[in-house]
């Protein structure tokens, strides 16, 4: 069976700023790995390489054994990625965009409802529009979204940055069973982020 990730010889440079050169990266199922090194490293771009919001210079990605780049609508089905800025539609509620994630990824039905919203954990807010969420609201809102179907990769920017202690609790936790589950997850991460990535069991990956 084809890994959740296969990540080979990822190259990108903006003008004389070589960020990656030849990365290589694999993850197996049930596997964590965190991304680790200072401001500026490429952890982002790294990460944007292997989602497709970032188009590399060469190498290639494959998610359970689709090629990114020529089978796009494939790869992306078993990929969920919770991206560092996080950026809402206007117009719709915290609950309708749940409910458009749960649409997508076919998790449809009150009670995938009801779970996706127990992870946001934002009660009565969960009506009101996403655009006038705090930061760690958003980022509630965003990680809950994910949650939609299930994947085979989970793909997280910095995802416990600007959430408060209860809720890291609950987000890690489902993270910690979507692992046991058989999940490939990967993230970003930084020195106060120790707490997530040893219960997560996550082995660092260094890029510089
Ligand atoms: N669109 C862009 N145009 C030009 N340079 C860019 C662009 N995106 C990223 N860079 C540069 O690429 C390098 C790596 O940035 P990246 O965001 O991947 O780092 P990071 O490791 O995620 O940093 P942080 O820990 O601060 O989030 C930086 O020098 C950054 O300035």
């Amino acid at each position: 069976m084809s890994p959740p990730l296969r990540a080979l010889e990822l190259s990108k440079r903006y003008a004389d700023n070589v960020v990656l050169d030849g990365v290589s990266l694999e993850l197996q199922a049930g596997e964590a790995v965190a991304l680790v090194g200072p401001n500026g490293a490429g952890k982002s771009t790294l990460i944007g390489c292997i989602c497709g919001t970032v188009i590399p210079d060469a190498g290639a990605v494959e998610i359970g054994g689709h090629d990114l780049r020529s089978e796009p609508l494939q790869a992306r089905r078993s990929l969920r990625y919770l991206a560092q800025e996080i950026d809402l539609p206007a117009g719709l509620s915290g609950r309708e965009l749940l409910e458009f994630h749960a649409d997508v990824f076919e998790d449809r039905g009150a009670d995938s409802l009801a779970r996706l919203e127990a992870l946001a954990g934002l009660g009565p807010a969960i009506e009101l529009l996403a655009t006038t969420y705090s930061v760690g609201m958003r980022r509630r809102l965003a990680f809950a979204a994910i949650a939609a179907g299930d994947a085979a990769l989970y793909v997280l920017d910095e995802p416990f940055a600007g959430v408060d202690g209860e809720s890291r609790e609950r987000l890690l936790g489902w993270l910690v069973e979507r692992r046991a589950a058989g999940a490939a997850i990967l993230l970003a991460a930084h020195d106060q982020d120790r707490w997530a990535l040893d219960a997560l069991d996550a082995q660092p990956f260094r890029v510089s």
